[in-house]
């Protein structure tokens, strides 16, 4: 039994050994429903092993996890896709041989049954939410393209969109720039701005001029713990994140 929380994401006395060794350590972290919160951190701080479990990719020792206040630890991967949790991992999953609407097109959610007997409109709903999404991550005339030939950038944002197809309530993505252009970086900032409107995100990122340009709020991991959390200009200058990580 625990209360109630109007956070969409409450993490409690979260904690994960590795042979002893605690990667996350009775962290403690509230996300709000449509906000944006950036996670850095030096190497090896705890950032992509809390997403890990977030996902139920690992399984955490201690602590809770709530989502829309249903506690995630006991659930596996699959039943936390379907509560609307979706990860994006740092290598691209895309399906490099199908062309973006196909890409966009299997990512649909199963369940398409619900339609019954009415194939049609169901077919019209995929074709409509694959054309919006496209749009969305500025893809739209790229539909017939196979995704092979895409940029680095087109490729990372389809496989934000393939994410999207799923409409999740919490969207988290490890490094989304790396490897992009400035252009692209850009681009990328003002996608996550529109994204976040009508759903909460958590991005893992080392980039401090793209994390000014998201970041509603600033986590700094380190050790496991948090060592500083609030606005990015508050953050930024807190001695303590200067030496342990911006300061490199
Ligand atoms: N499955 C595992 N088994 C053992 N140790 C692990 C495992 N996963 C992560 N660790 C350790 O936990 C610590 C935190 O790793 P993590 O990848 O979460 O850091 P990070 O903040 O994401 O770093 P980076 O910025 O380098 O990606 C590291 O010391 C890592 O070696």
């Amino acid at each position: 039994m625990g209360t109630e929380t109007d956070f969409l994401l409450a993490i409690e006395d979260l904690t994960v050994s590795f042979d002893g060794f605690k990667a996350v350590d009775s962290l403690n972290l509230y996300i709000d429903k449509n906000e944006l919160r950036v996670v850095i951190g030096p190497n090896g701080a705890g950032k992509t092993t809390l997403l890990d479990l977030i996902c139920g990719k690992t399984k955490a020792s201690s602590g809770s996890i709530k989502f829309k206040n249903t506690e995630l630890t006991k659930l596996s991967e699959h039943a936390i896709v379907r509560t609307g949790v979706g990860r994006k991992f740092q290598t691209p999953s895309i399906y490099e041989t199908l062309t973006v609407y196909e890409n966009l097109e299997v990512s649909y959610p199963e369940g398409r049954g619900v339609f019954g007997s009415l194939f049609f409109k169901a077919d019209e709903k995929v074709k409509e939410t694959v054309l919006r999404i496209a749009e969305e991550i500025q893809l739209l005339d790229e539909l017939d393209t196979e995704a092979a030939v895409l940029s680095h950038g087109q490729k990372q944002w389809l496989e934000i969109g393939m994410l999207l197809m799923q409409d999740p309530e919490l969207l988290m993505l490890d490094e989304p720039v790396a490897g992009m252009s400035a252009k692209e970086r850009d681009e990328t900032a003002e996608l996550l701005n529109r994204i976040c409107k009508n759903r909460s995100v958590i991005v893992i990122e080392h980039d401090m001029e793209f994390v000014k340009k998201i970041a509603h709020k600033v986590t700094v991991l380190h050790q496991g713990k948090i060592l500083a959390e609030g606005a990015m200009d508050k953050v930024q200058s807190d001695e303590k994140v200067v030496e342990v990580y911006l300061g490199h």
